[in-house]
């Protein structure tokens, strides 16, 4: 089992690129001047043109949400992302108001240019009115134009806050979450849920205030025009219009949830098989890789198609509803025009009122549409914000000073499923500068041992203890500067050899780098790579040999240059030279350190210190190879297997 065994390794999964990829284009610009190719420098006519361009180029602002380790407990709701943005909100609400205003103007100066100016043959009120309605539609242009750009500031805002409110959670949780959530779920968490909260930020808040606040500002006018009109009116349409509206939320609850999840299957489906498509090919199994992601997209289309389904009957069915209430007002109205009890040009004021009292309402039904799935997202995130860190940082953390490296566990148990034991009462204690070799069968829990010693994970019983510090007590920003991980697969980014090994130090110096590739031999690999030190990989490291990415791995720890490390020896196996070159190389990173190495070959463990056998789990044998071979137990057994089998 790797160190980070069923992690988040899905595509693009690894943090950081963006650093390290625009580093790599540094690089690029050295090999041009270096390698004397054709491309010789900016040639002076473009020169001042690419100054200017340079300096209009944005600046990436400090972000919003520093990283911390605690847990963010701030409750994540629409209103507590809003009002982050204090400006920008009010400048968004103001154009809001203006707008929704300025739009009532017009039924109020039709009603004044037909009672006042056409029935009164009036000619310069007719004009006046004319001019005013002309005068109202522009300003109302240009609030709307304000409105859009400050609503769409505000989204654009709040979602990159969000965005990296929820990265830096997901920087902050263990490993157990990535082992029990797939790649792509999360993926989705941060791209359709947090689009669809910007889709209703960007235009549905703005447009949920416009029409709310017409619909206000009407019903006050209707009722000022002729109250009892105005209340049969309303009376005859808003109790329908509720009972749908209620029925449309419930169903759209279940509704949008469905198509979160779906769409998460989805985006995981297509992570996972992007990933593995390398294995898919090789055992022909495209066939029914196809046919399950028919599944997840078919799932995907059910859930579509049963909120459109709801949306189908809530969409009409609230137009009926306000078509009605439209005749029957014709039908009372111009009875009381008739009567001589409304004049014409009020009734026309409240047909074009009431018709902005429902145009806001086919609005509304599309933006509570809207607003359901924000709402079914915004779960999902709160969700996600809200899962603890399996491996937390006590608000009074120590920081755990300068390390000797000795280890000790005291009767330490731990499994993965509280019911399945994985260790059980194990103790354990290794000296400053040991290097101790874990052995035993496969799945004994030699990886979780090592796992539990860098703090990846917390015992259930017992304790861990570094220089007799409880690694519960100190902070892991110290633990994990002082104890170096080396894991079974090693990850590279996509960016140059350099900044990959010197990714713990981004501030290593070249000295310091140049010691590191000689130490682990990678001089061979870095004098014949293109640009040296410069020369970009390819994401996943996917352009060096896994002997390679083993040796670049090891380079990277050597320039953390912690006290205790812990490494899990690949299983992968390389051909001879490579695997002498990744010994001697571990062998150098060893030195003075104190080190627990999962040994998954036994020339490993011939060389440590001392040997454990872990099995049935606990430690069955402790001591040096000499003397576990002299004693003939467990070790003395597997050392002469594995000696026939090299052989
Ligand atoms: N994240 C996990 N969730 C649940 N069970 C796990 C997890 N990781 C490991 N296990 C289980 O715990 C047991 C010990 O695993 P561990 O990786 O420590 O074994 P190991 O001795 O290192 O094996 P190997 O030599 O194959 O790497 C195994 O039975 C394994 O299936």
């Amino acid at each position: 089992m790797s160190m980070f065994g069923g992690g988040f390794g899905g595509p693009g999964g690894g943090p950081g690129t963006g650093a390290i990829g625009g580093m790599g284009g540094v690089g690029a610009g050295r090999r041009d001047r270096q390698s004397g190719t054709p491309f010789a420098g900016i040639p002076a006519e473009l020169a001042v043109g690419v100054a200017r361009l340079e300096a209009a180029e944005p600046t990436t602002e400090a972000p919003h949400e520093p990283f911390h380790q605690q847990p963010d407990d701030r409750r994540l709701t629409l209103w507590s992302m809003l009002i982050n943005r204090p400006a920008v909100l009010a400048a968004a609400a103001v154009a809001v108001l203006a707008e929704a205003l300025l739009l009532q103007a017009g039924p109020l100066l039709v009603q004044i240019g037909i009672d006042h100016g056409i029935v009164a043959r009036d000619v310069p009120v007719l004009v006046m009115a004319a001019v005013a309605f002309l005068a109202a539609v522009g300003l109302t242009a240009v609030a709307s134009g304000v409105r859009i750009r400050q609503s769409g500031r505000l989204a654009a805002y709040v979602t990159r806050d969000l965005r990296v409110r929820v990265f830096s959670h997901l920087q902050r949780l263990s490993l157990d979450f990535y082992t029990r959530e797939k790649a792509g779920v999360t993926m989705t968490r941060m791209t359709s849920d947090v689009e669809a909260l910007q889709q209703l930020l960007q235009e549905g808040f703005a447009q949920f205030l416009i029409q709310g606040l017409t619909m206000v500002v009407v019903t006050a006018v209707l009722v000022h025009y002729d109250p009892e009109l105005a209340a049969i009116t309303l009376l005859l349409v808003i109790p329908p219009l509720a009972a749908l509206s209620i029925w449309f939320r419930r169903a759209a609850d279940h509704g949008y949830n469905r198509q979160r999840d779906a769409i998460a299957a989805l985006f995981s489906h297509l992570s996972e098989s992007l990933y593995g498509v390398r294995v898919i090919t090789a055992h022909n199994q495209q066939r029914r890789s196809v046919a399950d992601h028919r599944e997840v997209v078919g799932k995907y289309r059910d859930a579509n198609d049963h909120t459109g389904k709801i949306n189908a009957i809530y969409g009409p069915g609230s137009s009926v509803i306000g078509l009605l209430g439209l005749a029957a007002l014709l039908l009372i109205g111009g009875r009381m025009v008739l009567r001589g009890e409304l004049t014409i040009g009020e009734l026309t004021a409240f047909v074009l009122y009431l018709n902005a009292f429902f145009q806001p309402v086919q609005q509304l039904v599309q933006l509570y549409t809207n607003y359901q799935q924000a709402r079914a997202a915004l779960g999902k995130l709160r969700g996600l914000l809200g899962t603890a860190p399996g491996v937390p940082e006590r608000v009074d953390a120590t920081i755990l000073p300068p390390a000797s490296g000795g280890i000790e566990l005291r009767e330490v148990s731990f499994g993965y499923d509280v019911d399945r034991p994985v260790l059980r009462d194990v103790t354990l204690r290794i000296a400053p500068g040991e290097t101790v070799a874990c052995v035993g069968p496969t799945g004994a829990g030699k990886s979780t041992l090592a796992k539990l010693v860098a703090r990846l994970y917390d015992p259930d019983r017992g304790t861990v203890l570094i220089d007799g510090y409880d690694l519960r007590d100190v902070t892991l920003e110290s633990l994990h500067r002082q104890v170096g991980v080396v894991p079974q697969e090693p990850f590279l980014f996509a960016g140059t050899l350099r900044d990959n090994i010197a990714f713990a130090r981004p501030d290593a110096s070249l000295a310091e780098i140049d010691a590191a590739v000689d130490a682990v031999g990678l001089r061979d690999l870095v004098d014949r790579s293109p640009d040296g030190l410069d020369t970009v990989l390819h994401e996943r490291g996917q352009s060096v040999s896994s002997g390679e990415r083993q040796l670049i791995a090891l380079a990277r720890v050597f320039v953390a240059a912690p006290r205790v490390v812990v490494l899990d020896e690949a299983t992968s196996s390389l051909d001879l030279r490579s695997e002498l070159r990744v010994e001697a190389a571990v062998q150098r990173l060893l030195e003075g350190r104190t080190a627990i190495l999962v040994a998954h070959r036994l020339s490993t463990a011939r060389r440590a210190d001392r040997v454990i056998v872990v099995d049935s789990g606990g430690i069955l044998e402790s001591g040096t190879h000499d003397a576990l071979i002299a004693a003939g137990g467990r070790y003395a057994g597997m050392y002469a297997t594995w000696e026939s089998h090299a052989a």
